[in-house]
């Protein structure tokens, strides 16, 4: 009979064997719903084969195999294979890491076509009600209504994203008779964007990238803020979709997928699009990778875990702020999709696209020494358009009141009187506002974490930005009894109460975890930015990111100095990085920006190349600091990260995991150390470094070293392999 080999989602790094009797080689790729102990899982069919080396009384047979949907492709196989080999993972678990959580389950896959689309619009007699006949309080029924004024037909998702109540409501003013429905079709569905004609810069790399063809290269387009990086994306998609082929698109974070999405759906109205975020219920995910699986969408743009979808004709990749450090997974299989993507273009034979203003230096470095294609955008897309004045506070001559100074209070005033936008950027890594006794400088902690509970105003709550935890706001200081204890440092909740303070006519809006966390927060913030409804916007690094606010002059920049004197030996380059980011958000169309950073130290080296918008000087600075010190990108990483209840377990656990290593003279193997965060969610953590100037050394010792490991009584221990690691 038939032996299946599977993989399953546990964490040992091999594959199972069963009997299934209707087996054969075409169903390597599909998935077997098998017995495992007294548990019934579903792993993917690996092998198929006509021996085992498990006796025949101990072999169980496969319950079933599932053949409503196609294999996963050999390429997506290949994938898993080098994903699972390059970061020293279980290879089922890397493969139920990339699969839709459906896929995942033991049940067959059941899809529901999707409905039809309708387009709305009103009726006469929904033309004459005005929206004074509502009540003000139903304030999703005036909005929805407005909509229509403005818009002249909705669609379901324009709607839903209004608020998920409008739906009902317009199924009221149907029977009302205020709205009809049409059956849309694609090309109603979108607007039509304009192409506008390309910058000399952006034609030279269109056409470097396009005239490179379907070989495997990897670009590196970095390009000023505003220099029109996505232009050149949609280009280069559009020549790849004339081919008849498919285009992965990798962004960052989950804030800037609808505004990409508009923009791609303007541009492309009648080619479909997957979207894969985070936001996306189970079966929403499985649609889309379906869609792309099959080949009926084309572009397929996702964060992170987009990666592994499958793709039948790829014809180019795309990531988008290649240096964001959210394309690297923080848990489990620690993988970075930008490397994982540079494998698929590899795999493929097609180029993939790294685009950045400030493009991470382990990319500038490649690009550097040719390894990747550097391709250079200098100015701004837009006409007249130029890059900011940037220019420092020196805080220690113009004091703060309430962390805001007299030069910025200046600069926000004369903005609102000549009706633009600003924006206050709150540095948050590594500072939030905590709960201070004046007297004897105890500050609330987290139990669970080595952390300190964040002030959050509003509700008055301690919270634990880590775990979650969160606790009241204690009466006295519980160390020394003080009764005047009161927040200090500041967050995003205490400059808007001194803005507002400030400039009580502004219409002021703040954006962070808590004001974005409801489902289409995000839509509804850039559609008030957008059309002007906001006056300052205060945030943190969501903010940073992507957006195209035409009407922001004005950036002021808090909080930046701590990471300038950070341990992380990555700080400079994320802050400098984060900073641009920033900065860049001003003066993007015909309004000129200006940005003012508030700091202590105005002639750091940092701030001289932020603003002199060197990005040059300050990572060639960086470089030779990294080449002195051992650092990467002229070292290869590795970590073995533990963790557990007592700290005593994790380095026990540490030096005997050293102990078992036999590193070769190209690789160095370090002291096991408490990780920077050394408590977190109520669990200790350590690890140990092992570096090396060779890949291949470090990964030929990574291979042999993770099989010892894996023999070590670890019961009491979490822990993993984290190649090319990004914290530490
Ligand atoms: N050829 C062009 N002519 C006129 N406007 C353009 C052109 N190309 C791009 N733009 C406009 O320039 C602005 C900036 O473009 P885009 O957002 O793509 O910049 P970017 O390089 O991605 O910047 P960032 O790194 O800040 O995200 C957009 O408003 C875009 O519509
Ligand atoms: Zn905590």
């Amino acid at each position: 009979m038939p032996i299946i080999r599977v993989a399953l989602n546990v964490p040992v790094d091999t594959l199972f064997d069963y009997q299934a009797e209707d087996a054969s080689q075409h169903d390597i790729g599909l998935r077997a719903c098998v017995p495992f102990g007294k548990k019934q899982v579903t792993g993917i069919i690996l092998a198929v084969s006509d021996e085992t080396q498990i006796p025949v009384e101990k072999l169980k047979s496969a319950y079933c195999i599932f053949r409503e949907i196609k294999p996963l492709p050999a390429a997506l196989l290949d994938l898993f294979h080098f994903c699972s080999q390059y970061y020293h993972h279980p290879l089922g678990m890397v493969i139920m890491n990339g699969l839709p959580v459906k896929l995942r389950n033991n049940k067959p896959v059941s899809l529901k076509r999707k409905p039809h689309q309708y387009q709305y619009s009103l009726t006469s007699a929904g033309k004459n009600v005005e929206l004074t006949q509502i009540p003000a309080r139903n304030r999703v029924a005036r909005r929805l209504l407005n909509e229509f004024q403005q818009a002249v037909t909705l669609t379901n998702p324009q709607i839903k994203h209004i608020s998920p109540r409008a739906e009902k409501l317009l199924q009221d003013w149907i029977q009302l008779g205020w709205i009809t429905s049409e059956l849309c079709s694609a090309s109603t569905a979108a607007r039509v964007a304009k192409t506008p004609v390309l910058t000399a810069e952006q034609e030279i790399a269109v056409n470097a990238i396009t005239a490179g063809g379907k070989q495997f290269n990897t670009w590196l387009l970095h390009g000023v803020t505003g220099s029109g990086k996505t232009e050149v994306y949609l280009r280069i998609i559009e020549s790849v979709l004339a081919q008849g082929r498919q285009a992965l698109v990798l962004i960052p974070e989950i804030s800037l997928t609808p505004q990409l999405e508009g923009v791609f759906r303007g541009r492309f109205s009648n080619v479909p699009l997957v979207s894969l975020h985070s936001g996306l219920n189970d079966t929403e995910r499985l649609t889309g990778w379906l869609q792309a699986e099959s080949g009926e969408a084309k572009i397929i743009l996702g964060t992170r875990l987009a990666v592994f979808t499958p793709l039948s004709d790829l014809g180019v990749i795309i990531v988008d702020e290649e240096q964001d450090s959210s394309f690297k997974q923080q848990d489990g299989l620690r993988y970075s999709a930008r490397d994982l993507a540079i494998f698929r273009a590899r795999q493929n034979a097609i180029p993939v696209i790294l685009g950045s203003a400030t493009p991470s230096l382990e990319s500038y470095y490649n690009a550097l020494t040719n390894r990747y294609r550097h391709i250079r955008l200098l100015s701004r897309a837009v006409q007249n358009a130029t890059l900011p004045l940037i220019q420092c506070i020196d805080t220690r001559i113009h004091k703060n009141q309430e962390g805001l100074s007299d030069p910025l209070i200046q600069a926000l005033n004369q903005c609102l009187q000549e009706k633009h936008q600003s924006l206050i950027f709150i540095n948050r890594r590594g500072y939030a506002p905590v709960l201070l006794c004046k007297s004897c400088g105890w500050t609330a902690p987290c139990q669970r974490c080595s952390s300190r509970l964040v002030v959050h105003l509003r509700d008055k709550k301690l919270r634990c930005h880590h775990c979650g935890h969160q606790e009241q706001f204690p009466r006295a200081c519980p160390q020394c009894g003080n009764q005047d204890i009161a927040p200090f440092g500041q967050g995003t909740q205490r400059v808007e109460e001194t803005l507002t303070a400030h400039f009580p006519a502004a219409r002021i809006l703040r954006i962070d975890r808590d004001s974005t966390r409801r489902k289409h927060a995000w839509q509804e913030i850039l559609h008030a930015v957008h059309t002007h409804q906001v006056d300052i916007l205060i945030g943190t690094q969501l903010l940073s990111k992507g957006h195209d606010f035409p009407n922001l002059s004005l950036v002021g920049i808090l909080n930046a100095d701590g990471a300038l004197y950070s341990t992380d030996f990555r700080a400079s380059e994320r802050l400098f990085a984060q900073l641009m980011q920033v900065a860049g958000r001003a003066g993007r169309a015909n309004v000129a920006g200006h940005v003012l950073i508030q700091t202590e130290f105005p002639d750091h080296p940092l701030y001289q190349a932020l603003q002199r918008h060197d990005y040059d000087a300050l990572a060639q600075t960086l470089l030779a600091e990294r080449k002195i010190a051992g650092f990467p990108p002229y070292v290869y990483q590795a970590l073995l990260r533990a963790e557990a209840h007592h700290i005593k377990t994790v380095l026990d656990f540490l030096a005997q995991a050293a102990q078992l290593a036999r590193p070769p003279q190209a690789v160095e193997l370090f002291d096991p150390v408490p990780a920077h965060m050394s408590r977190l969610k109520g669990l200790e953590r350590a690890h140990l470094l092992v570096q090396s100037s060779s890949r291949k050394h470090l990964h030929t010792f990574l291979t042999g070293w993770y099989a010892k490991i894996t023999t070590l009584p670890s019961q009491k221990v979490r822990w993993v392999l984290d190649v090319d690691p990004l914290e530490f």
